[in-house]
């Protein structure tokens, strides 16, 4: 990724290479006689740098949005699905965007999913890569200590991009 985008090495091994975290949740969407009333996890993007996800037994929720409107992601066996998270965004400075996305219930069938997430060390700081910045493209998000914006971010409802919003430079 940082070869494509003409980043130096560096600049993303710093954030992934030594002592970064790695969370797993695991997520039970039971089944619900209304799923149209319900929304299994808001619309959101993930704060992390990366994220692999495998939707477990097959069943189709998970929703992405593009263009404005949401579009599922078919469930394809055994294969996983790798989104961009904040961070990355942060760190590509906009180049990569974090994408919004949402999961639905199933009107009879429970639907599991395992979402791993790739972060930066807790005690390291993050904004964009240095490599990137030039006199035409310009830092778009501040500094931030990686545990300040952890600290920023679980506090917080899931809104869309709403956080990383809040880091913006205008
Ligand atoms: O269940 C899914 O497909 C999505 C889960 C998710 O977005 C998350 O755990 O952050
Ligand atoms: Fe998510």
């Amino acid at each position: 990724m940082a070869r494509a985008l003409g980043m130096q090495a560096e600049d993303m091994h710093v954030l992934f290479e030594e002592d970064g975290t790695q969370m797993m949740r695991l997520n039970y969407y039971p089944p619900c006689p209304q799923p149209e009333l319900v929304m299994g996890i808001c619309p959101h993007s993930d704060p992390n740098g990366l994220t692999i996800l495998l939707q477990v037994n097959d069943i189709e929720g998970l929703q992405i949005k593009k263009d404005g409107a949401w579009i599922p992601i078919p469930c394809i066996p055994d294969a996983f699905v790798v989104n961009i998270g904040d961070i990355l965004e942060i760190v590509t400075n906009g180049i990569y965007k974090s994408i919004e996305h949402r999961a639905m219930v199933n009107e009879d069938k429970e639907r599991i999913s395992i979402a791993t997430f790739f972060s930066p060390k807790l005690d390291g700081d993050l904004g964009p890569a240095p490599s990137l910045l030039t006199p035409q493209t310009p830092a778009q998000f501040r500094r931030i200590g990686v545990a300040d914006y952890f600290k920023g971010f679980f506090p917080r409802k899931l809104v869309g991009k709403s956080y990383i919003h809040t880091l913006r430079i205008d």
